[in-house]
């Protein structure tokens, strides 16, 4: 009998560190039962030669054609669900505006379902279609319509966290778009706790639900204190925005009198399971906090160019000890790929290093240490994203789940830019970086099952 329910032979990258891209070249990944990597065999090793004639012949037996490699699937940390509906529109205003005039009306919407089904649906498939395999959600403030994205996720093999958004402080809330009362965003809260956990039993690659108050400005003290009990009586993922933009920071600071990061944890918001989008504004010290309670944050490269007024200090926090993955931000950030926020995160920590306002001196122009390179880029893209929810994801190691894409670098009709045959394993690494369209992902694994789209 197969020991083994899938084996593949072929060429994948996975970070080593945070700082180096490993590559396993033309290997065999053994996936067990349960979708997650049992073992892995490089050509020197006994079994490689022994697995290739026992299985080479039968249907669970993948070879990668060449020009096609694996890649971890990729995590993305922070997605607004409904906001896909708006993605690439609405940009010029600023954050306040942005929210009240275009997003929160859009959001309301979703208390259709039908609506609802519709924008999540296609939602969730150009997601895999992108490569990313797990996504950390933010749905609306309706149970029901949130509840659904979750079943989606399930449905399509997505691995979804999912949160219905808490936002219930009548004086910076419109009427037609918050929770009625503390009361009753506690209650649903608990609801789609209940919901999403019983969907999970029977979800193989897994869905979460997530407490989301919005952020600090939209959440009553009632609501943040009962959101830290609820993740606490059922140890759930926690996000939210924290020190997203100098509005939002210095509205937080003028209530507290204290940064978002210490009035968080002071709510019990602050844990290992918690991921803060933005956090552009973390002082050290906010920083160290981060570090010791576990808390990661989502960095949102293309959506912190236009709101967040600041270019988030990426390797000074991971000095700290802060867990960091990538998120795209739809819809504050206009595309789905992961790909381009790769990207941005390294042009946009070129600018913070450089500086960028040429009238002062280059010496004192720019943040010293704070590029970023592609090998780190891509850590954040996957292992990073794994790291930061403490899930065995984002790698290609023993133990850890089976999701991948497969890339085809020699598609027609998306031609990447390989025209020598013995160009190095490595370069054909940066070039996928840069240049992976969702015409060159042939196919996506989520925990050992290959996904439709
Ligand atoms: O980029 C953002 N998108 C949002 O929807 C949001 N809500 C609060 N703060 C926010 N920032």
């Amino acid at each position: 009998m197969d020991k083994y329910t899938y084996i593949f032979k072929g060429t994948a990258f996975t970070s080593e560190t945070n700082k180096k891209v490993a590559i396993l070249k033309d290997h065999l990944f053994c996936i067990n039962e349960n979708g997650v990597i049992e073992d892995i065999f490089n050509s020197t090793h006994d079994e490689y030669s022994r697995l290739i004639d026992a299985y080479q012949d039968n249907d669970n037996f993948h070879t990668l054609a060449a020009g096609q490699y694996i890649l971890p699937g990729f995590v993305d940390l922070h997605v607004h669900a409904p906001q896909w509906a708006q993605s690439g529109t609405a940009l010029d205003l600023p954050l306040y505006d942005w929210l009240h005039t275009y997003t929160f009306p859009l959001e309301a919407k979703f208390a259709d379902l039908e609506f609802a089904e519709l924008v999540y649906d296609d939602l969730v498939t150009t997601l895999l279609k992108n490569g990313t395999t797990t996504a950390l959600y933010f749905a609306t403030i309706h149970k029901e319509a949130s509840l659904l994205l979750a079943t989606i996720c399930a449905k399509k093999g997505q691995r979804g966290l999912v949160g219905k958004v808490v936002m219930d402080d009548p004086t910076q809330n419109p009427d037609f778009y918050r929770d009625q009362d503390a009361k009753t965003a506690l209650a649903d809260t608990e609801e789609f706790i209940l919901e999403v956990n019983h969907l999970s039993k029977e979800t193989k690659q897994g869905v979460y639900p997530v407490v989301t108050p919005r952020f600090i400005p939209s959440c009553t003290d009632e609501v943040l204190t009962g959101l830290g009990k609820l993740a606490e009586k059922y140890d759930t993922y926690i996000q939210s925005h924290c020190s997203e933009s100098d509005w939002a920071h210095n509205y937080v600071q003028e209530r507290f009198s204290k940064h978002d990061a210490f009035a968080l944890n002071d709510f019990g918001l602050l844990k290992d399971k918690s991921v803060m989008a933005h956090c552009n504004f973390l002082d050290d010290e906010d920083a160290s906090l981060f570090a010791k309670t576990g808390t990661a944050i989502s960095h949102c490269p293309l959506s912190n160019a236009y709101f967040a007024n600041s270019v988030l200090p990426v390797a000074h926090l991971q000095e700290k000890g802060v867990d960091i993955g990538l998120g795209t931000d739809i819809s504050a950030g206009a595309t789905p790929s992961i790909y381009a926020n790769a990207i941005q995160s390294i042009i946009s920590s070129r600018m913070l290093e450089d500086g960028v306002n040429s009238s002062i001196p280059a010496s004192e122009r720019g943040v010293p240490h704070s590029r970023l390179t592609i090998d780190e880029a891509f850590y954040l893209a996957t292992a990073g994203g794994g790291e930061s929810l403490s899930l065995p994801i984002g790698k290609i190691k023993k133990n850890y789940s089976w999701d991948i894409q497969i890339i085809d670098t020699t598609v027609s009709s998306a031609r990447m830019p390989i025209f020598s045959p013995d160009e190095q394993p490595y370069d054909i690494f940066q070039k996928i970086m840069y240049h992976t369209r969702p015409e060159h992902i042939q196919e996506v694994w989520v925990q050992g099952d290959k996904v439709q789209f």
